[in-house]
């Protein structure tokens, strides 16, 4: 289904120390005829390439792929080809929490996200996805009407909700009619009572609720959800939701999932398109000289943290 089905492809695995056990590779990047097959099973980078030409440096994703454990990068020759694998693991993410649990609890974030998941509302997912176990979450919506344009809820609402059968109590927007303040406080509460019914998992090494799956977008600043580099909402280490009434991406007061719920996530996915973005790729996975650190250095996850990234993306690596 992915075009990693063209003839020749490079496949490059870094050893990482830890093994791979866990059905978030998709089965289609399995498929030793397409892109060849890592038969040690270790987690680390891959290029997913069309010319075997195609010349990747691969230094600096080295040294970062070596020292973290359960993280993956996965380069990609078109945002077509990192659609179609994208939707591929939440598929297989949705079946193994579907089966083990009963539901599976999915957090999405704003921006191009949402159009990167175009492939799941298309055959074969449609179909074959238990829509009704799914719950919907954001990591950060902000702070203005549910019909309004800059609604993180609207957006995935109009390309992707919409046109799939998740059941509506089952989609977990903001109470649009309270302050910044109120609405992060509601929010917070909402995901304790989730957690109480057993729908949200808990993390036994944190105590932070758990999600299935967050599917992440990353600003050209290498901001992640509303946690903006510098801002003292990185550092948040109680609260499982908050506000910021300062964003300097428009609009300024928004409500975000903090590091602690974030991390505590079973699987991270962060979705990176584009040149503009290859600055904050390179700082997180390659050789920088910068030593602040940017709040998509922080993030990690306690079962897999997986790069998508397209070629224009990685770039600097
Ligand atoms: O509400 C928001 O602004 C987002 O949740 C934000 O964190 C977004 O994911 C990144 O800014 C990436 O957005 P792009 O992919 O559109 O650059």
């Amino acid at each position: 289904m992915s075009s990693t089905s063209s003839a020749s492809l490079t496949f490059t695995t870094l050893r990482t120390s830890v093994r791979r056990t866990t059905p978030f590779h998709c089965a289609s990047h399995r498929s030793g005829s397409s892109i060849g097959f890592n038969p040690l099973g270790f987690r680390g980078v891959r290029f997913h390439c069309r010319k075997t030409t195609t010349a990747y440096s691969m230094a600096g994703i080295a040294a970062a792929a070596a020292t973290e454990k359960k993280k993956r990068v996965e380069v990609f020759d078109t945002e077509e080809d990192l659609a179609a694998s994208l939707a591929k693991c939440t598929a297989d993410l949705s079946d193994k929490f579907g089966k083990e649990r009963g539901s599976f609890t999915v957090v999405l974030s704003g921006g191009s996200l949402i159009k990167s998941l175009r492939k799941l509302v298309e055959p074969p997912y449609i179909d074959s996805i238990e829509w009704g176990k799914w719950h919907v979450f954001w990591v950060d919506e902000r702070v203005v009407p549910k019909d309004h344009v800059d609604s993180n809820y609207k957006l995935a609402y109009d390309g992707f909700l919409s046109k799939v059968p998740i059941l509506p109590g089952h989609v977990y927007a903001i109470n649009d009619a309270l302050s910044a303040e109120g609405a992060a406080e509601d929010y917070e509460t909402c995901l304790k009572h989730l957690v109480k019914s057993n729908i949200l998992a808990t993390s036994s090494a944190t105590g932070f609720p758990k999600f299935d799956l967050m599917l992440l977008g990353m600003g050209p600043d290498g901001h992640v959800a509303s946690l903006f580099p510098g801002h003292p909402l990185c550092k948040e280490n109680e609260k499982w939701v908050t506000f910021i009434k300062d964003s300097p991406k428009p609009p300024p007061e928004r409500i975000t999932f903090t590091f602690p719920v974030i991390n505590s996530a079973a699987y991270n996915a962060l979705v990176v398109c584009g040149a503009g973005k290859a600055g904050p790729v390179q700082a997180a996975l390659g050789n920088s000289q910068n030593s602040d650190v940017l709040p998509v250095q922080m993030v990690s996850a306690e079962e897999e943290f997986t790069w998508f990234l397209d070629k224009e993306a990685a770039s600097k690596l």
